[in-house]
């Protein structure tokens, strides 16, 4: 059974059907990426299976469980985190504070707990704090810990992201346009780190333009373009597909 399968998703903006019947399945502990030229409906499929959009039809399954329209929190809960394009850190906040949030959802003291400082809250905080400093030790971003999010080079705000996500302890973390702003050398060395997501046993789903990227860290591809897809496999077969390339001749992405 795969870990994520959308089945017939479509999602409309007034007359602009952005996402179109667009069906996939993402093994367990693969890393898979959904591909396209601009405007094709990538993050909109993103805002699908992490509950920002509502599909119009269709259905998002995650391990087994129909989570077609439920909220986003309760999409974290279920295990899925996710990164944006755009980023969206609490800037003024400092890196560890950052990833303290993501850790946020898996607490369990409640406010009474918490304001009464009672042990267990002590002893959940404590563990939190461990956790949250893991994942900066994971990232490469524990030297930066006390530094605001917003004195981050943009690669290691794009790092602090992906330590923030991993916080949530997702089962499939969904990374849109990671190497966005990166250069070469900081390109390199996220592959490296999507790599070591999956020995975690995470599974990652991304979105890049980066083909460099995309053909060496996926081990699946998906093409949608106008919001359909058209092509599916091994990033060699995808990369030969007629149809592929002509889309992507069409448009001013980098070629295969
Ligand atoms: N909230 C929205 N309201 C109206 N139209 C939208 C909205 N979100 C996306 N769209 C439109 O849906 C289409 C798909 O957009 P989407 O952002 O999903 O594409 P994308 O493949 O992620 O593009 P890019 O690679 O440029 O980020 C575009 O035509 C876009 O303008």
């Amino acid at each position: 059974m795969s870990l994520l399968k959308l089945d017939g998703v479509v999602k409309t903006f007034g007359g602009l059907t952005a996402v179109d019947e667009v069906s996939f399945d993402v093994p367990h502990g693969s890393i898979f990426g959904l591909i396209g030229p601009n405007g094709a409906g990538k993050t909109t499929v993103f805002n699908l299976i992490t509950g920002n959009y509502k599909p119009d039809r269709g259905a998002v399954i995650f391990n087994g469980e129909n989570i077609t329209g439920k909220i986003t929190h309760k999409i974290v809960e279920k295990g899925i985190a996710r990164t944006f394009q755009t980023i969206r850190l609490f800037q003024e906040m400092s890196v560890l504070e950052n990833v303290l949030a993501g850790c946020h959802c898996r607490m369990t003291s409640g406010p009474i707990s918490a304001m009464f400082r009672l042990p267990k809250a002590r002893r959940e905080e404590r563990k939190t704090l461990g956790k949250a400093l893991a994942e900066l030790r994971f990232t490469g971003l524990e030297a930066q810990a006390e530094n605001l999010a917003k004195n981050l080079s943009y690669g290691n705000q794009r790092l602090l992201e992906i330590a923030r996500a991993l916080a949530t302890n997702p089962q499939l973390i969904i990374l849109d346009e990671p190497a966005g702003g990166m250069n070469e050398q900081e390109t390199a060395a996220l592959v490296e780190l999507i790599f070591q997501i999956q020995k975690r046993g995470v599974t990652v789903l991304l979105i890049e333009h980066d083909m460099s990227l995309v053909m060496k860290a996926c081990e699946y591809l998906v093409v949608i373009e106008y919001g359909k897809k058209i092509a599916e496999g091994t990033p060699d077969v995808v990369k030969n597909d007629p149809q592929v390339i002509e889309a992507y001749l069409g448009s001013d992405e980098d070629d295969f």
